[in-house]
Formats: C-alpha cells, sequence, structure tokens
C-alpha cells in the first residue's frame, strides 16, 4: 500500500484478500510495506514522551473540552470498561491543524511534528479503505464516499490519538491496567507500538494472545461500525494492556499512537447484507453516545 508506484489490480486483489483472512478470523492484522517510514514514526514518538514528560499543570493548559475530541486527556479521566478503578495513561488527541495544540514555548515542534505524521496517515488510511472494500467485494469507493472528510474534524471526528502509559509503581488497587478491554468504536484504528509490549488481543474463543510489536509494522484492527456494516464478519475484537507482571517491565513507560478512523458524521452505518442483527446507528450519534460512557468527567 505504498504511495509509489501503481500497484497492479491483482496486487491489490492479494492483500484484499489477506486482510479479509486476517479480519474474518481475528479482527487486527499487521501491516507493513505501508508508506509510512521509521523517522517518521521515530519523530513523533520522540516528541510525544517530551510532552508527556511535562508537569501536569503545563499539560492540564491543553486539557479537552467537554464534548470535544481533541487535546490532552490527563491520567484516570478515561476508564473503558466498568469494574476497572483506574486505567494509568495519559492521551493526546488531535484532529487536524485546527485542534487544541500546546504553545511552541511549552512543547516546540510538537504541533508541526503531529501535523506532519497525520497527513501520511490519512493518505494511508485512503489506499487501506480500497482495499478494504475489496476485501468486501463492495465497489472500490464505497468505504472513501463514507470517509470524504477526514481532514474536517468539523464533518469527520477520525483522529491520532498519543499514548502514553507512565512506569508503574507502588500499585495496590488490583483492578489497575494500562488499558482496560475494549472494542473500538469506528471502522477502523491504524495503531502503532513502541518495543515495550503488553497489547492483548482477545481470540473469538475468549483467549488472550499478545499483540507483539513488529518493527516497522503497523496493527490495523475493525472498529464496532465496521463489525455492524460487515454483519459480524469482521468482528471488532476486544483489546487490553495489563500491568507488566516482570519488575523491570513495570518500570518501563509504554508509547503508542492511534489514528482511529470514523466515518463522516452523516453516514448511517448499517449491515450490508439487510440482516437485522445489528441496528442502523448514525455514525456521529454512536460515537457520542460510546464517549459518554468511557470518559469519566466529561
Ligand atoms: O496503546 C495501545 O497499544 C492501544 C490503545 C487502544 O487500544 C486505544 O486507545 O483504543
Ligand atoms: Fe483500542
Amino acid at each position: 500500500l505504498k504511495e509509489t508506484g501503481q500497484p497492479s489490480k491483482e496486487a491489490f486483489r492479494k492483500v484484499a484478500s489477506e486482510i479479509h483472512q486476517a479480519f474474518s478470523q481475528i479482527g487486527f492484522v499487521y501491516l507493513i510495506n505501508h508508506g509510512i517510514s521509521k523517522e517518521q514514526a521515530s519523530s513523533i514518538f520522540q516528541k510525544s514522551r517530551d510532552f508527556f514528560l511535562l508537569p501536569l499543570e503545563v499539560k492540564e493548559k491543553y486539557k479537552r473540552l467537554p464534548n470535544h475530541y481533541d487535546g490532552y486527556l490527563s491520567p484516570d479521566k478515561e476508564i473503558l470498561q466498568s469494574g476497572v478503578q483506574t486505567e494509568m495513561k495519559e492521551s493526546y488527541s488531535i484532529g487536524n491543524s485546527e485542534s487544541i495544540f500546546p504553545s511552541q514555548e511549552d512543547a516546540p515542534g510538537f504541533k508541526q511534528t503531529c501535523l506532519d505524521f497525520l497527513s501520511p496517515c490519512v493518505a494511508l488510511c485512503r489506499r487501506f479503505l480500497v482495499v478494504l472494500a475489496l476485501s468486501l467485494d463492495l465497489a472500490e469507493d464505497f468505504f472513501l464516499k463514507r470517509h470524504k472528510e477526514l481532514t474536517k474534524y468539523k464533518e469527520n471526528p477520525s483522529s491520532l490519538r498519543i499514548l502514553y502509559y507512565p512506569p508503574v509503581t507502588n500499585v495496590t488497587d488490583p483492578t489497575t491496567v494500562r488499558c482496560s478491554e475494549h472494542s473500538d468504536f469506528g471502522t477502523v484504528t491504524f495503531l502503532f507500538q513502541d518495543s515495550v509490549g503488553g497489547l492483548e488481543v482477545k481470540t473469538k474463543s475468549g483467549e488472550w494472545i499478545p499483540a507483539t510489536p513488529l518493527e516497522g509494522a503497523i496493527l490495523v484492527n475493525v472498529g464496532d461500525l465496521l463489525a455492524i456494516w460487515s454483519d459480524g464478519l469482521y468482528p471488532a475484537t476486544p483489546h487490553r494492556i495489563l500491568v507488566p507482571r516482570e519488575e523491570t517491565k513495570k518500570r518501563c513507560s509504554r508509547s503508542s499512537l492511534a489514528y482511529f478512523v470514523l466515518p463522516d458524521d452523516i453516514v448511517m452505518v448499517e449491515p450490508l447484507d439487510g440482516s437485522n442483527r445489528f441496528p442502523t446507528v448514525n455514525a456521529a450519534e454512536y460515537l457520542s453516545s460510546k464517549l459518554k460512557t468511557v470518559l469519566t468527567y466529561i
């Protein structure tokens, strides 16, 4: 799916069939030769570390506002699964250049680095949406037509989320996790992990298996809305990140980047085979109802 060169129709079909296989079996796939360079990824990982290591009161100047999806979310503001008391993570979300950004004094180069990373993500996403449509035997532009406004945050909430899981020290609450079990809400998510690991994916039989970071590979997973479109053929696979058991790993922070792809706000999502196993939902309403249930303070 690299930007350069013109892949043949057969090449596209081959990738589509591999995606069909991975998405229908486990809902996650490793993507290589995706066109996003190591340098692009490592510079945003570096800027993200610099930001999260700032004092809390500086980071909180840029916090997410009620009913907005962009900005900084401080530790413990988001609990994805009921019963979990603490999720040891912080995040920063960006929709486009109009999102909340830290000042140049507080975080030099942060804004530009994020925007420089976002644009190849959008380009990759558009190529992926073509292959995704082919994988479901749909017209090539089926998903593109429903994700027309990927860069207009006011019409499409797709966003890049930078995640930071601090070192784990003095944890007494046994329900503490880095990220509790959940499925993503949208169409697909592109996930870039550092080398620390810890992400686990739930198989259809209920087993947790590690999604070990592979250097240079991006993980792509199915979100709730794609599960609806595909009538469950592509499951929105639950995933989580526990606190590492080994002391040395506990003391390591973990960073990741998630580009969440969602349909345009106006899109109605319904099973494409006409079944009524899943209700028809409006994309914007679905997202806002999900966010209301997982955010503890908005
Ligand atoms: O940090 C990760 O690797 C996964 C994060 C995640 O699943 C999410 O934010 O939805
Ligand atoms: Fe997720």
